[in-house]
Order: structure tokens, then C-alpha cells, then sequence
């Protein structure tokens, strides 16, 4: 059976015309979910054959929380449960503007970055629409409050389940719904160019933020296998028409991992790269995962390579992982729950 979450608005408004019920019974049903309703027989102003006809072709299914951290900064990770048994990770921050959700896109990863702890166990599945769109319901209810923000860089590459994290942005914006806007919204890839590009001519208008990490194919190979298929001019190029066809800035990540990829050398190259784009760089110290040697950047470097970027005209920000003492990294409390099954 469906989940009543992967559907749209006009999709269930047919549902009932179709089923002989009025179309207006679509918002009905909507307003009872998006409300918290567990069960359709909440549904009290419905009569007893429309809820009977709903419970025969849907369930109401919203990844249920395991086990949750909550850090000294606030910053709540969460283990959720999929119907099939799969877990995933959500991270729940509080900021002064509101609060933000970090959204896993698929379990696990395929594309195998060496600092990820997302894709150790490889990719398993991709998430529906309703299954990221229940993150987003599991934070509001953890925080007691509707978020903000959506991030999609928790586990997996939101790119490569591309039809399903369509369908998300369309229901997360669904004026029906959660109803929260596309410029609240971050989509976070390791760069597949071609997808960038239909991204682009689809001219949403959601903040885009590339995962860059190396100013070299070269180095970007050693640690990022997508880097095999797409070069870093072929990322650019796709960035310049995605910002051509939606008036959006990118933003860029950046892990600093010691030694690899902090020198002044590669902020020098990396403002090069960068010239005359409207764009801003996060810096991330590489939060250190277990099975992995790499290290952090030492705080001197973090600064000297900012202060080199500022210096080229690029902005920047050192971005701290929030949650640190909590397993925050990107699919670390995930893959500690199952080491220890
Ligand atoms: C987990 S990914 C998910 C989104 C997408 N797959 C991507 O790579 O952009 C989100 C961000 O976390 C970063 N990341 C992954 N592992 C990390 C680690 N150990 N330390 C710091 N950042 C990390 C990634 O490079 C990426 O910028
Ligand atoms: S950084 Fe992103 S693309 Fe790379 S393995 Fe992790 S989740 Fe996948």
C-alpha cells in the first residue's frame, strides 16, 4: 500500500473524484495529516466510507525515532526506523533564525568518498519522497516547532536518487502541506553535472552547495571517486548555468583534511578556480571518522586558508560540525548503531 505521504495535493484531489467522494475532501485529509493524525480514523470530519476507502489504499507512515543524541549546542541527531527495517539519520539544529533539518536522501551512499562514514557499507536503498519528507516531520515534532530550513546532506547523494528528491521538493512546498519554501532549502552534491544541469533548467529556487573538497582532478580522484567521471571544469561550467538560469548563488564545501588538502597553495588555487563567481566557501575541518587515517586541519591552517580566500575577494566561513561530541558527522551515529548490532 501507498504511502499517503508520497502523494501530492492534486494527486489525492483526483483520488476521491475518482473514487466518488468530493475533491475537497483532498484538503481535509491533508490538513488532519500535516496536523499529526496517526490514524484516518482522527479523521472525524470525514464519514465512515471515505476513511474505510483510505485505509484500504494507504498507510500513514512516518519514520519512527529509535534513539536520539542531544549535544551541548542543542543539536539533536536522530536514528529513525524505516518500515523495512533500514535506519537512517536525521540532525535537528537550532540556529537564532529557527531551526534546520539535515535529511538523509538515501541509505547509506554509493559514491564512496574516503572521509564519509555515510558510504562504508555501500548504498542500500534510495529514500521515497514521503520517507525524506518524514524527517522533516519527525524534527518539527522533536523541536516542537516547524523548521525553518532543509538541508539534504545527511546521508547519501541527493543527485543520484534525482526522481524522488524532485518529488520531495515538490510535497515539502506543497502550499497543503509543510508549505515551506524552495529558498529554504540546500541541496548538497559531490558534483553529478549532467543532473546539475536539469536542476538548473527547472529554474527551482533552492541553494545549491557543491561538495569540492580538492582544487585538483588529481587530488579530487584520490579522494572522491566521482571525480573519475565529471572534472572540475565540467563542475564549474554546470555551477555558471545553474546561476545563469536561476539568479541563485552556489556555495562550495570544503573539507580541510591536514596534510591533503590545506595548504596556502590549494587556498590560492581554490580562489582561482572561484574568481568572479558570486559564491561563499564553507570551510569544514574533516570531523574524524574511525575506520579512517585522516586528520583534521589544524586550527592555524583553518584560519591561514580563510584568510588566503578572503584575501583573493572569495567569502568564506570555517563551519564547526555542530554536535561534535555526539557522533555529527555524516552517517557516524548511524554506522556506530550498526557496528554494535
Ligand atoms: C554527507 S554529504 C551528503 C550530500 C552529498 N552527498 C554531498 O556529498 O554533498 C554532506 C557533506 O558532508 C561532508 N562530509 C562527509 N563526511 C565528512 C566528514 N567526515 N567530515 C566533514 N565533512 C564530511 C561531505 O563532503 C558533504 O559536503
Ligand atoms: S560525501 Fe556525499 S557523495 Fe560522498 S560518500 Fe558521503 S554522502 Fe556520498
Amino acid at each position: 500500500m501507498d504511502n499517503i505521504f508520497d502523494w501530492s495535493y492534486d494527486e489525492l484531489k483526483e483520488w476521491f473524484k475518482d473514487s466518488g467522494e468530493g475533491s475537497f475532501r483532498a484538503k481535509q485529509v491533508l490538513d488532519y495529516l500535516y496536523k499529526g493524525a496517526g490514524s484516518f480514523d482522527e479523521m472525524k470530519n470525514l464519514n465512515s466510507t471515505s476513511r474505510e476507502k483510505l485505509k484500504e489504499a494507504f498507510v500513514i507512515y512516518v519514520p519512527e525515532v529509535i534513539d536520539k543524541r542531544v549535544s551541548k549546542d542543542g543539536t539533536v541527531k536522530m536514528l529513525l526506523a524505516l518500515q523495512d527495517g533500514n535506519i537512517i539519520e536525521t540532525v535537528v539544529m537550532k540556529y537564532v533564525y529557527g531551526y534546520s533539518v539535515c535529511v538523509s536522501s538515501q541509505v547509506g551512499c554509493a559514491m564512496g568518498c574516503s572521509f564519509c562514514a555515510s558510504t562504508k557499507g555501500g548504498m542500500v536503498r534510495n529514500l521515497l519522497p514521503g520517507e525524506i519528507l518524514g524527517q522533516v516531520m519527525a524534527a518539527s515534532k522533536e523541536a516542537g516547532e516547524r523548521m525553518s530550513h532543509v538541508v539534504l546532506m545527511g546521508s547519501g547523494e541527493p543527485l543520484d536518487n534525482f526522481g524522488n528528491v524532485l518529488r520531495f521538493l515538490e510535497l515539502v512546498n506543497m502550499k497543503e502541506g509543510l508549505c515551506l519554501s524552495h529558498r529554504n532549502i540546500t541541496l548538497s552534491t559531490c558534483g553529478l553535472v549532467d543532473r546539475i544541469r536539469e536542476l538548473a533548467d527547472m529554474k527551482l529556487q533552492i541553494t545549491l552547495a557543491i561538495s569540492l573538497h580538492a582544487v585538483t582532478d588529481e587530488k579530487r580522484r584520490e579522494i572522491m571517486p566521482i571525480a573519475r567521471r565529471w572534472s572540475i571544469r565540467e563542475i564549474l561550467d554546470s555551477v555558471r548555468y545553474y546561476m545563469d538560469k536561476t539568479g541563485r548563488r552556489v556555495s562550495f564545501e570544503y573539507s580541510l583534511v591536514n596534510g591533503v588538502n590545506d595548504s596556502l597553495e590549494d587556498a590560492y588555487a581554490l580562489a582561482s578556480l572561484l574568481k568572479g563567481m558570486k559564491t561563499h566557501v564553507n570551510l569544514i575541518p574533516v570531523n574524524v571518522i574511525r575506520e579512517m587515517l585522516f586528520r583534521p586541519s589544524q586550527n592555524k591552517a583553518v584560519e591561514s586558508f580563510r584568510n588566503a580566500l578572503e584575501s583573493r575577494g572569495i567569502e568564506a566561513t570555517v563551519r564547526r560540525e555542530m554536535g561534535g561530541d555526539i557522533d555529527a558527522a555524516c552517517g557516524q551515529l548511524r554506522r556506530s548503531y550498526l557496528d554494535g548490532m
